[in-house]
């Protein structure tokens, strides 16, 4: 319409133009006069055309019509269903059409977003000196593919935390959306429904397909898939068709290549990492574990249960070591939190690295990693501060020439086929694979699990190539699809490292707090206190207990320090437990966020001074877990 409006004009003047001339040379003696005025009004047309074609763009009906297209598009978009309710903010009939799509397949349509990251990106250079998050992926060769700041609304597809299904399709109007990264989360969190978390101050937070967080809403173009994490839970990856491989430009890799992140499977929940670690990193992390002396952290023969209750186990038969410290190890630790989505990186948040050596025959046999616990302690990951083991990342640090994959017995096998166990012994027997000359006896665990890794979804270790797969759906309770082992070695050596990252502190939080900024810029703080009692100091006053379980939510200010101590009374008062001071981060200043620091978070402050690879400032480490308080606020 744009083109008809301002081009057609002057083309159609172009074309008359020509005959006139044409005519006007034929009738040059005879009909002079009549041809002056013929000229006359060709200048007159020509002076009319250009006038209109001023005034349209002075007055813009091309952006107009631009923005009608832009909205009639998302009208009318295939099987829509819309409908047309009031805005819960200014109660005018304003409110976004919406339509939930039956049929749409997150996967179809992912090639524009994934372009805007593509081409000339961040060198590893580049994304090693970023920011956190560096704000601007695209670069000339790459600009957005619509002209998105001129339009009024937004058509964007919402889905749930670790969903590929179901979206529900909202168009926004971009000036809401936009006045604040507050009013963004917010105007999303109103648009659906209760159960989905996202309401009002705690909405979600928002992130794109390739696992970005949304921040700022020029991030976002037409037709954008948007995940909804609840601010008490993690982002999940979202699966798409077994093979899909989505490139992750904003994760620093250890080549300098995009990590691959691909779907293999939808449940259990399961990704290959590629271009996550190198051939050297890997390298590294067997030359460091080979020189370490010490019983408790060098290789030694693997166990099973936590703390004091660890024990050898014979369905285990690896040995294992603890990189607590080593270069490659903060990189990869950062890496996997980063990739996670985690953000800033959380030490607390994991059991250290573990380097894995399987020699000929050695196995895990299927097992969860979620740990059991009775239900409603701190590591019931259901409920608000409880957290367990939430993702695992397994990297492969060898090639192996034979077995070693790792299993998942509810997932279908990558070739597609779907064998019986018997079916699948019977081809190993046909196959001449004789277990027995290795030393695993027939009708043993491990014989058992060969057969499950040749019927099952099983991911082969290739160097320097990960797995990732989570262990909690997404509302927090325990997969029971993410059952795996390591399948028994059947020639060659598996070196492997594994991260069992947890959605909070390693067995549960203690106390956890939370700050949020209104619109109107006032601050809200959150404590809680998931299995004890403490009581909660602002400066030297005694503010009030902090009854397990029980949130506590005030109002704050910059600057204000609190305390929390054993005891729940001012006379039962014990050891100070944690600090907390409210600090503005100076190096994010297009976003106003407040922290608290706590100061007796030592443990994760101790690496983030080792490791070269980030910038972030120490005011970045916080506790900052997050959960819905559902109590009032109190004054302070
Ligand atoms: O070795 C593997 O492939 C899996 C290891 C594992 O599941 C674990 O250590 O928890
Ligand atoms: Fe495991």
């Amino acid at each position: 319409m744009k083109t008809s409006r301002v081009a057609a004009p002057s083309g159609a003047g172009g074309k008359a133009s020509s005959s006139l001339k044409h005519n006007s040379s034929q009738l040059s003696t005879k009909t002079k006069p009549q041809s002056q005025r013929y000229d006359y009004l060709l200048i007159c047309s020509f002076v009319c055309a250009a006038l209109v074609a001023l005034l349209a763009y002075m007055y813009s009906p091309a952006k107009m019509v631009r923005t009608t297209q832009d909205f009639m598009r998302s009208l009318f978009r295939k099987g829509i269903e819309f409908s047309v309710s009031t805005d819960r903010h200014t109660g005018k009939s304003m409110k976004p059409f919406r339509r939930v799509l039956a049929d749409a397949n997150p996967s179809e349509d992912v090639a524009r977003p994934t372009a805007r990251l593509l081409g000339h990106g961040p060198t590893l250079e580049d994304l090693k000196s970023a920011p956190f998050r560096p704000h601007v992926l695209t670069d000339s060769i790459n600009p957005p593919v619509t002209p998105h700041h001129e339009a009024d609304v937004l058509g964007l597809f919402l889905y749930k935390n670790g969903d590929s299904s179901n979206p529900i399709n909202v168009v926004v109007p971009r000036d809401r959306l936009c006045r604040s990264p507050l009013t963004l989360a917010a105007t999303l969190g109103a648009e659906v429904d209760k159960e989905w978390g996202c309401e009002g101050r705690s909405s979600c937070r928002v992130f794109l397909h390739n696992g970005w967080e949304v921040s700022n809403c020029d991030e976002l173009v037409d037709d954008d898939k948007l995940w909804l994490v609840p601010r008490h839970r993690e982002f999940i990856w979202p699966t798409f068709k077994r093979g899909h491989q989505v490139e992750v430009r904003h994760v620093a890799s250890g080549n300098g290549e995009p990590i691959i992140v691909e779907t293999l499977s939808e449940s259990p929940k399961v990704f290959r990492l590629n271009n996550f670690f190198t051939s050297q990193e890997a390298d590294e992390l067997i030359a460091h574990t080979l020189n370490l002396k010490d019983p408790v952290n060098g290789l030694h023969r693997s166990t099973t249960g936590q703390g004091a209750s660890a024990q050898e186990d014979s369905h285990r038969t690896s040995e294992n070591a603890w990189d607590l410290n080593s270069p490659a190890s903060l990189r990869l630790k950062r890496r996997i939190f980063d990739l996670l989505g985690i953000r800033p990186y959380k030490n607390a948040w994991a059991d250290g690295l573990q380097i894995l050596r399987y020699n000929l025959t050695k196995a895990y046999n299927s097992h969860f990693d979620y740990l059991e616990h009775p239900k409603g302690s701190r590591m019931d990951s259901a409920r608000p501060g409880g957290s367990n083991r939430f993702a695992t990342v397994v990297v492969y640090l060898t090639d192996v020439a034979a077995g070693g994959e790792t299993v998942f017995p509810a997932g279908k096998a990558l070739d597609g086929t779907d064998k019986s166990y018997g079916e699948a012994l019977k081809e190993m027997e046909s196959q001449d694979i004789d277990l027995r000359a290795i030393g695993i006896k027939p009708g043993s665990w491990q014989e058992r699990l060969v057969v499950e890794c040749r019927s099952k979804l099983a991911v082969r270790p290739v160097k320097a190539q990960a797995v990732l797969f989570y262990n909690q759906l997404p509302e927090g309770g325990q997969d029971n699809a993410s059952l795996h082992g390591g399948c028994p070695v059947l020639e060659g050596v598996k070196w492997a490292a594994n991260l069992w990252v947890w959605n909070g502190n390693v067995h549960g939080d203690e106390h956890t707090s939370q700050v949020e900024e209104e619109d109107d810029g006032s601050l809200t703080v959150n404590f809680l206190s998931t299995n004890k009692g403490y009581s909660l100091y602002w400066e030297d006053t005694f503010f009030a207990a902090l009854q397990p379980g029980v949130p506590k939510s005030m109002n704050t200010f910059d600057g204000h320090t609190f305390h929390i101590f054993e005891g729940t009374t001012e006379k039962e008062k014990g050891k100070l437990v944690a600090t907390y001071v409210m600090k503005k981060r100076a190096n994010r200043k297009d976003i106003p966020t407040y922290r608290f620091s706590p100061t007796d978070n030592s443990e994760d402050n101790e690496d983030f001074t080792d490791d070269e690879d980030d910038e972030w400032d120490s005011e970045e480490m916080s506790d900052d877990d997050d959960f819905s308080p559902e109590e009032g606020t109190d004054e302070l």
